[in-house]
């Protein structure tokens, strides 16, 4: 187990070229917010920076007998409004730099949203489609052991993100717990209901997509019924979004997963279309009219484009290309700087990752209380909860993007999110 020197990561200014990664991302997005409001320019510069990062290496017997060492990370980034929260991704592209940017957008989420959570992200570096179901859960378990000196119910909280689920959770309670010597449920968010998961939760980061996008939608003065929508990815947070949009009456004319996209200008039935969750892989083999590229997705002529898949896919390559009417970030980072300027220039509105997405860690929210509490709430008291922390959330944010016309949706959710972190460490104190 090794805690990495997080100064050693390249500052914004060293990294500007595309594609830029989530760390150069976030960092130039926190800039360019802290410049719209008058902070202690001390408090930027210490939150450019994770509080920690541990990196692990993880040694996985595989089912033929070979042992395998993989990577490990878990970047805590800034716990002045409580533990640190945030997923854990499986994916070959996980890295510090990718882990640290995505922790600091969690602290900002959790504090748009207005929760007692700090920001982490952590993840290992693998494509879980080449793992057995027995190695995928060895590898989890072996991860929980590495990192239970960080992590905690009142510490640090991992949930699901990319390549992980409720079944990745539940192993990572059970290892902690048994190592522990007690069950401890909220040491992780997202598990299945049975050991202390929340009903809900797996829609939830979907389901805030589609709320967001629907005020945005009523925002400027359109109507559901007579919008188009495209989102790329049909995992957890596509699969919801589009469904829980398609059950409202928007018609969702493209759908896509990692090998392509399908395409029917008078609307996909979603509840037809198999999600990445029922089997991976099976959007682009669906029969539809029509097949497209992921990049002919994004650049496709609809009223709402919602990126649910992997960061980046927005760039200053394709955004003057980009001929939706509104783009609603489903994906962490799927925009990057530049690409948001393109944008903004354009008249696009960009609702942002940390408030459109933020429905999962709102819900895990719910779960780590229920655990705390020993108490199980109804699924309908979580979809009311949660659709009442989206309204306050989009209507704070509403209100900071009416009162300067300067600020696009972005710098609006960064100036409500960071007041809450700056008050908070002014009223804590600065760092000795
Ligand atoms: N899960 C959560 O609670 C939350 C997740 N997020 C963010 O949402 C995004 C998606 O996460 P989640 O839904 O959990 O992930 P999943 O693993 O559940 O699903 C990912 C989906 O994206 C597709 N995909 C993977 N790579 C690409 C690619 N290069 N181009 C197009 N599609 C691709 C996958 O296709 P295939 O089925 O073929 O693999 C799958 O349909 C991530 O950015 C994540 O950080 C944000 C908030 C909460
Ligand atoms: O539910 C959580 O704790 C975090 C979910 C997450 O990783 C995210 O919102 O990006």
């Amino acid at each position: 187990m090794a805690t990495s020197d997080p100064d050693t990561v390249p500052s914004a200014a060293e990294s500007r070229a595309e594609p830029e990664s989530a760390l150069a991302t976030a960092r130039r997005q926190l800039e360019r917010a802290a410049a719209t409001l008058d902070i202690d320019p001390n408090v930027v510069e210490r939150l450019k920076h994770p509080q920690r990062v541990q990196r692990v290496s993880l040694p996985l017997e595989r089912d033929d007998g070979r042992v395998e060492v993989y990577t490990g990370y878990r970047a805590q980034h800034d716990s002045v409004r409580g533990p640190f929260k945030g997923g854990l991704r499986y994916h070959p592209d996980v890295s510090e730099e990718e882990c640290i940017g995505l922790a600091m957008w969690m602290t900002w989420k959790c504090a748009v949203m207005d929760l007692p959570f700090g920001g982490a992200k952590g993840g290992i570096v693998v494509d879980p489609k080449d793992l057995s179901t027995e190695e995928k859960e060895r590898l989890t378990r072996r991860f929980a052991q590495e990192l239970r000196d960080v992590i905690g119910p009142m510490r640090d909280i991992p949930a699901p993100d990319m390549g992980t689920d409720a079944e990745t959770m539940g192993w990572f309670m059970d290892a902690y717990s048994m190592q522990e010597g007690e069950t401890i449920a909220g040491v992780v968010t997202g598990k299945p209901p049975v050991i202390g998961g929340s009903l809900g939760r797996e829609e939830a980061p979907g389901r805030s997509v589609a709320i967001v996008a629907r005020e945005a939608v009523d925002f400027y003065g359109m109507d559901l019924a007579d919008t188009t929508v495209a989102v790329q990815g049909f995992g957890s947070v596509g699969a919801n979004a589009a469904r829980a949009l398609d059950e409202w009456g928007a018609t969702v004319v493209a759908l896509s997963d990692v090998n392509g996209a399908i395409y029917d200008p008078d609307g996909l039935d979603t509840n037809d279309v198999m999600g990445h969750e029922e089997r991976p892989g099976m959007v682009s083999g669906y029969d539809a009219p029509e097949t497209l590229s992921n990049e002919d997705l994004v650049e496709l002529d609809v009223d709402v484009l919602i990126p649910a898949a992997v960061g980046n896919v927005i760039t200053e390559a394709n955004a003057s290309e980009i001929r939706a009417n509104m783009v609603v970030e489903g994906a962490n980072g799927p925009t990057t700087f530049a690409a948001d300027d393109v944008l903004n220039r354009r008249g696009i509105p960009v609702i942002p990752d940390i408030l459109a997405n933020a429905g999962g860690v709102t819900v895990s929210y719910f779960e780590w209380l229920q655990d705390v509490n020993h108490r199980a709430w109804s699924l309908e008291r979580v979809n009311e909860e949660l659709e009442t922390a989206m309204l306050d959330a989009w209507n704070d944010v509403r209100t900071a993007y009416e009162a300067d016309e300067d600020l696009s949706w972005r710098d609006a959710t960064y100036v409500v999110g960071l007041q809450r972190i700056v008050d908070a460490h002014t009223a804590r104190g600065l760092w000795p």
